[in-house]
């Protein structure tokens, strides 16, 4: 593994009311920088709370250790959503993961497909997970859309189209537990290569280290290990799109060896629904231009998750 490492980016002058313009442009910058550049980012100085990050994952680490393989499989996914709740994947060679997903809940309409269209499932233990999830997703979003405010500001475009886009963000919390005892057993734990499909990934993690890799710039894998009270922040695939493949969506992968479980949490920042994502910047070089030409995000995430579903063992009906 090379000795590189992902830049750390402090955001408290982007969100301080005190903040002069040339401060805030400072920090949206430097994030722009990162964005062309490693794809990859800790975010400190987020204003999202310390309990509430520490709720929300000892809440996530108290689920995974305590619940019933039963009280699990009442939770699972639904046949018509196939998003909201318990989910074990499987994959001997990616390797193998648990996870209880939550989601921006939809009403059904008639134009939707069933996928993603649903509630929530909440565990009755800990009780206090529900509360726990909708605080931090609340506190999530507003970081979420001030990250995007950043964005908008340093590639020069209105910020109010940035932000009409993601108003109403199709947002997933996923818990995920790798290994340990409850781990599917003779399949190693992790997650094969993928870059994520949404706009942004805010990752939180617990303290184990080694287990989650990024590919650097220069194609090595490079381990990104947890900074206590920072985010790990990824560029998805709709943030290369809006920006031509200017803005990086970069691989990663999890192959968590340890013996010890690890629960992560990603939030996935996505756009509405509906919304068409198209590149709001000037056009580069042809070669590129032919492969950004615009996407309506629930047609790449209907897509993407259609693809995930294969490996998810035991659907409810
Ligand atoms: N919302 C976004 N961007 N999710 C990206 C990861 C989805 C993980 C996995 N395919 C799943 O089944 O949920
Ligand atoms: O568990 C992690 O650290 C990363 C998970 C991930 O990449 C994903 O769920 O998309
Ligand atoms: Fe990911």
């Amino acid at each position: 593994m090379p000795m590189e490492t992902l830049p750390i980016i402090d955001f408290s002058p982007f969100l301080l009311p005190t903040s002069t313009p040339q401060e805030r442009r400072d920090v949206a910058v430097e994030l722009d920088q990162a964005c062309r550049n490693a794809g990859f980012f800790y975010l400190k100085g987020h204003g999202v709370p310390r309990d509430l990050l520490d709720n929300i994952r000892q809440d996530a680490i108290d689920f995974f250790k305590t619940t019933s393989e039963e009280d699990k499989q009442r939770l699972a996914l639904k046949s018509d959503d196939k998003a909201r709740g318990y989910s074990k994947h499987v994959d001997a060679e990616k390797g193998s993961h648990e996870a209880l997903d939550f989601y921006r809940p939809v009403a059904p309409t008639e134009s939707r497909c069933g996928i993603g269209q649903g509630v929530n499932q909440w565990p009755a233990k800990p009780d206090t997970f529900r509360s726990a999830v909708e605080t931090y997703v609340d506190r999530m979003e507003r970081l979420g859309r001030a990250v995007i405010e950043a964005l908008a500001l340093a590639l020069g475009v209105d910020v109010k189209l940035f932000v009409s886009r993601v108003d109403k963000a199709f947002w997933q919390l996923r818990t995920i537990c790798y290994g340990g005892q409850t781990s599917p057993v003779s399949a190693k734990a992790g997650i094969g290569e993928h870059t994520d499909f949404g706009i942004l990934t805010f990752l939180l993690a617990d303290s184990t280290k080694g287990s989650l890799q990024v590919r650097s710039k220069t194609g090595e894998w490079m381990h990104a290990d947890p900074i206590e009270g920072a985010f790990l922040c990824n560029l998805g695939d709709m943030l290369a799109e809006w920006t031509r493949g200017a803005y990086k969506s970069t691989a990663h992968r999890v192959i968590h060896l340890s013996n010890t479980p690890r629960v992560s949490i990603p939030f996935f920042f996505d756009p509405n629904w509906d919304a068409i994502i198209e590149p709001v910047v000037p056009s580069g070089d042809e070669e590129t231009d032919g492969r950004y030409v615009g996407v309506r995000y629930r047609d790449r995430y209907i897509g993407a998750m259609e693809e995930a579903l294969g490996d998810v063992e035991a659907l409810a009906v």
